[in-house]
């Protein structure tokens, strides 16, 4: 709704992540570094630090075939899905219910050895974008998380470390009818997902940590996550 008090920050902050993320990871300026790669899927990330902290940059960009951006950011976006796919996930509450395309969350990570346990607030605001380019093309479909403040939920209060986190998943459809003039099917659909994301771990964690923390997690997280989507969808009419 855009009468809440977030409307304009996440108006704000989702148009300029999605013009981040649309961008490729030639033109963005150099910097970008190729650290993973598993078939069609590439990880770049910069590596940045803030105050002495590891804040890399990371941008994937993946192409799966069978599923649709809408249906990618269906399963992203709602809570209900999120244990299936998110392995190093502890604890997530809904704090608030802003609309029904916008969630405040509550998350607590699993600890990861020797680093101290994290916590996370952040607002979700998924969306469906026009698509510029082609007119009658399926439309572009995102969810932006960035982090938040919540009274219920104060940082550093409890046993985590919070952390503050700006992700963005940017995914564009592609049809190509059959020739035969046969009903679109899965096999005739392609998902181009752009995931980008800046994590500030906050607290202090080695930097040795954080970056193979990082090279193990996200490269599992994008894999496991278009798996299940593929999964869950597999036996369902489209979600264009
Ligand atoms: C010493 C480790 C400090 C950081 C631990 C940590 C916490 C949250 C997060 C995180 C929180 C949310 C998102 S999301 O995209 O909004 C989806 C909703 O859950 C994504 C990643 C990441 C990591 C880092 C493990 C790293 C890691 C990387 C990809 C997946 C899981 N873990």
């Amino acid at each position: 709704a855009n009468s809440h008090r977030l409307w304009p920050e996440i108006d704000r902050v989702v148009k300029q992540e999605v013009s981040m993320a649309s961008l490729g990871v030639g033109e963005c300026g150099s910097g970008w570094q190729l650290f993973a790669e598993d078939g069609e899927m590439r990880m770049f990330r910069r590596e940045e630090e803030m105050d002495g902290m590891v804040v890399d940059p990371l941008k994937a960009v993946h192409v799966v075939k069978g599923i649709t951006g809408h249906e990618v950011c269906h399963y992203f976006f709602n809570p209900q899905y999120r244990y299936d796919w998110e392995t190093t996930l502890e604890h997530m509450i809904v704090l608030e219910t802003v609309s029904e395309d916008t969630l405040i969350f509550h998350q607590t990570h699993k600890r990861i050895w020797p680093a101290s346990q994290r916590d996370v607030v952040f607002w979700s605001h998924t969306r469906r974008l026009p698509n510029d380019q082609d007119r009658d093309g399926p439309d572009i479909w995102t969810v932006v998380n960035n982090s938040t403040e919540h009274p219920d939920h104060p940082a550093n209060a409890g046993k985590c470390v919070r952390i503050f986190l700006t992700v963005c998943l940017l995914c564009q459809t592609r049809v190509d009818p059959p020739k035969d003039g046969a009903p679109v099917s899965r096999d005739d659909i392609t998902c181009k997902i752009t995931y980008c994301s800046v994590v500030n771990p906050g607290g202090w964690a080695p930097a040795s940590v954080l970056r193979a923390v990082y090279k193990r997690e996200y490269p599992k997280f994008l894999k496991r996550f278009t798996a299940y989507v593929k999964n869950q969808t597999k036996d369902k009419p489209i979600m264009y």
